[in-house]
């Protein structure tokens, strides 16, 4: 543990915590003595907590989904000499709460989409904050010049990440395509609700995927 930071190292079937084997298996696949690793930009995932798509894989988003992915491309081997950060923010809703989330959930069924019913219930559309990622993201040594590739579709997370006097800077935005996208249906959440969702993002929230 770190500054509060829980410092993981991923690798494809990792299937222990202890760092030596970790270390271990690094220097046999010669991760870590590439030049490279201390300038390329690492991969960011900053994840809004979803009770309902991370813990109890509702259809309704592809939150669970994204947190997965993005795990899963930080452990790729062109991206472990960078390795990783997911800060997890505990912004449930979009910042309104689980309880709240759940009655906008019955709003929706009822026809409004994901952003009307957040202002039916008198929240913004978004009520999240990114200025805790910022600070963590320098804390980890990511301000600066050698930047970040950031995995969001999101243009006002990448805004608010780097923070008012661009103090960290996002080099890269590494787009997330659902998975049901990307492979045709095989993989990934799918169904009507997840559909209406994604499209409202687009629409609404100007979230830079392009619509199948
Ligand atoms: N209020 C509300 N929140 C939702 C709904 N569906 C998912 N969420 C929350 O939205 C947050 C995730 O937001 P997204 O818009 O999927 O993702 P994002 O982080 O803004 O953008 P990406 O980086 O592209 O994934 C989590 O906090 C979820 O709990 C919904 O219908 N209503």
């Amino acid at each position: 543990m770190i500054r509060g930071a829980y410092e993981g190292r991923l690798y494809p079937g990792r299937t222990t915590s202890k760092l030596s084997r970790v270390e271990q298996i690094q220097q046999e696949s010669g991760v870590g003595r590439n030049p490279e690793s201390h300038s390329k930009a690492p991969l960011v995932r900053i994840h809004s907590e979803c009770y309902t798509g991370e813990t109890v894989w509702s259809a309704r988003c592809d939150c669970g989904e994204q947190l997965e992915e993005a795990a899963r491309l930080m452990s790729l081997p062109q991206n472990m000499a960078t390795g990783g950060v997911i800060i997890y923010l505990r912004q449930e809703g979009r910042g309104i709460g689980l309880g709240e989330k759940l009655k906008a959930y019955n709003l929706q069924d009822l026809g409004n989409d994901t952003v009307e019913a957040n202002l039916l219930l008198r929240h913004p559309a978004d009520a999240r904050s990114y200025g805790l990622a910022t600070a963590m993201l320098l804390d980890l040594g990511l301000g600066g010049e050698r930047g970040i590739r950031l995995l969001t579709n999101n243009p006002d997370k990448i805004r608010a990440v780097e923070g008012p006097n661009r103090e960290v800077f996002v080099k890269e935005r590494v787009a997330m395509i659902p998975l049901a996208w990307q492979t045709g249906g095989k993989r990934g959440v799918q169904g009507e609700d997840v559909e209406k969702y994604l499209s409202t993002k687009i629409m609404a929230m100007g979230h830079m995927l392009s619509s199948r």
